[in-house]
């Protein structure tokens, strides 16, 4: 048959590494879903709303670099949008596709079904310009081949999620077959001379500097430093310590790891050593309001930061110089200190004593988190959600080849169950575990039925401590209180007659501790166990 729009559009995603899609059907996406599930490579995953289809996608960016959510006009883009943000302030090339009125509507002033019940359509396309890197609506069928391009190469550039528009009349319109992918996925290399200016006059900088500590922030490992970070430290010397959310872009278990520099709730000595130091190498750090305790722990020396595509320290800037590439390059020129090392040693303190429960005692946060401590291993991916179970995993120690997913940034309560499911599709190589509260968990709560639907073996470790506990923390009022669900009996529920999932409560530390026993053994769904404790059980309170 005819090579179309929409043949053109699953060609190219398949072609930068998308192999499964996240969709809800509408009828102005029907056609383009059709061209899409056509494609060999690509697997359609159907969500049960908007909502979870984009922040199953922000989940599968972030195990497999792209993906794509494919929704119908306004009543679904604009749930859309909020998994689109988060893609945007986590930076995540999601791509975000959404089916939009015939081209012939508009000059007829038709008023269609769900639009705001105006003939003027572009109000979406408007809004989606606001929250990606670039956005396109194909007003003719010529026009895909370019528009598309644009808009994938923006995204996987930028590391941000782009909007493709696509009147549901041209999806199967005839179009010409895409050229070399490489003009899309092609990076953008280093100037030459900015990189050896750059990493010379940092060399220079770092030599007049005695305690020099790198920080590493949650953009290096968006844009795929990891390898060279720990090049560049291990040429330097130095002490490495980790904001929160670029937790697990550094191994916990390399010798210059002193923590994670969180303020108050620091671990081990990274708060000491970041006021210690007289230089502070950023790389790819935010300091937003969270990262820095509500501005409490800002370092107070000059930084040089090293960013995705830019370098800066005191008296200097270079543009277009690549963080891998400056890293990599800059470990050549630096002269190796590892005076701050010295001092971590001494300022190192001692692990905390953890007490093992009582098999009978009821369980605790505390309990808790030395149960999960246990379950992790190289191949566990442990996904943290908004609330006080951010604080319980900042401070787990990951093992070697363990990853962390957070997001900090956009905070969404709910995004680790649509997101794990995402990452798990795309890594069902790893072992994907979920903490997340009882508030976050009743967000985004179906989403558990797709894990049973595509047979996914996630660990969900829900902690019940009935209601919105970090928000009693920070302010408290009526609105924290939420009504009790049944958590264990809901996802059986979502097995019907012929799903897996399985749903266990823990009220004392022998009941988790079973829990965990059979959900380690439990492969042909998901695993939700409910952990119930006292709801001023709560890291805020020491
Ligand atoms: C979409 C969205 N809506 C509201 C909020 C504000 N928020 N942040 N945390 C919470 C409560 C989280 O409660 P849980 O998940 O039960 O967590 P904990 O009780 O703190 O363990 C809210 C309501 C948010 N972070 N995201
Ligand atoms: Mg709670």
């Amino acid at each position: 048959g005819k090579f179309t729009v929409g043949d053109y559009l699953a060609e190219r995603l398949a072609q930068v590494g998308v192999r499964h899609h996240f969709v809800v059907p509408g009828d102005y996406n029907l056609i383009l879903l059709d061209k899409l599930q056509a494609h060999p490579d690509l697997k359609e995953v159907g969500c049960a709303n908007e909502l979870n289809c984009s922040l199953a996608a922000e989940g599968y960016a972030r195990a497999n670099g792209i993906s794509a959510c494919v929704v119908t006009y306004s009543v679904g883009a604009l749930s859309a949008f909020n998994g689109t943000g988060s893609a945007y302030a986590e930076n995540l090339p999601l791509v975000l596709i959404s089916g939009s009125p015939n081209t012939n509507d508009p000059s007829q002033y038709h008023i269609l079904h769900h639009t705001l019940g105006h003939p003027d359509y572009t109000y979406q396309y408007e809004m989606a310009k606001k929250i990606t890197c670039c956005a396109v609506a194909i007003p003719r069928a010529i026009d895909a081949p370019r528009l598309i391009d644009r808009a994938l190469r923006a995204a996987i550039l930028a590391r941000k999620p782009c909007y493709i528009e696509i009147p549901t009349n041209l999806a199967g319109a005839t179009c010409v077959r895409p050229g070399p992918i490489s003009a899309i996925t092609d990076p953008i290399t280093s100037d030459k001379s900015a990189l050896e200016a750059a990493a010379k006059c940092a060399a220079e900088y770092l030599d007049g500097k005695l305690k020099p500590v790198i920080l590493v922030g949650p953009k290096a490992g968006r844009a795929g430093s990891e390898k060279e970070l720990i090049e560049f430290a291990e040429a330097m010397g130095c002490a490495v310590a980790l904001q929160p959310a670029a937790k697990g872009m550094f191994p916990e278990d390399h010798k210059q790891f002193v923590g994670i520099f969180w303020g108050q709730v620091s671990s081990d000595a990274a708060d000491a050593m970041v006021h210690w130091a007289d230089a502070m190498i950023c790389v790819g750090a935010v300091f937003n309001d969270y990262s820095t305790v509500g501005w409490t722990a800002v370092p107070n020396i000059p930084l040089m930061t090293v960013d995705m595509d830019h370098v800066t320290f005191p008296g200097a800037h270079f543009s277009r110089v690549r963080m891998c590439e400056f890293l990599s390059h800059l470990a050549t020129q630096v002269t190796f200190n590892d005076s701050t090392m010295i001092e971590y040693k001494r300022l190192k303190p001692d692990p905390p004593h953890v007490h093992t429960a009582e098999r009978e005692e009821p369980l605790s946060r505390k309990e808790i988190s030395r149960q999960v401590q246990e379950m992790l291993t190289d191949k566990t991916s442990l996904f943290v959600d908004t609330g006080d179970s951010w604080f319980n995993g900042i401070q787990l120690k990951l093992p070697p080849g363990a990853k962390f997913e957070i997001e900090m940034q956009w905070g969404h309560i709910g995004w680790s169950i649509p997101a794990a499911f995402g990452y798990a599709l795309r890594h069902p190589d790893r072992h994907t575990i979920v903490l997340v509260g009882d508030g976050s968990f009743q967000v985004t709560a179906q989403e558990v039925s797709q894990m049973v639907r595509f047979k996914v073996p996630i660990t969900i470790m829900l902690i019940n401590n009935r209601g919105y506990t970090i928000e009693v923390e920070i302010h408290d009022g009526s609105y924290n209180k939420i009504k009790n669900w049944d958590y264990a009996m809901l996802v059986e529920a979502f097995n019907s007659t012929d799903g897996h999932a399985k749903g266990l409560l823990a009220n004392t530390a022998g009941e988790l501790a079973d829990a965990i026993k059979v959900a380690e053994s439990h492969k042909e769904g998901p695993t939700l166990i409910e952990c119930t404790i006292d709801q001023d059980d709560c890291s805020m309170l020491k």
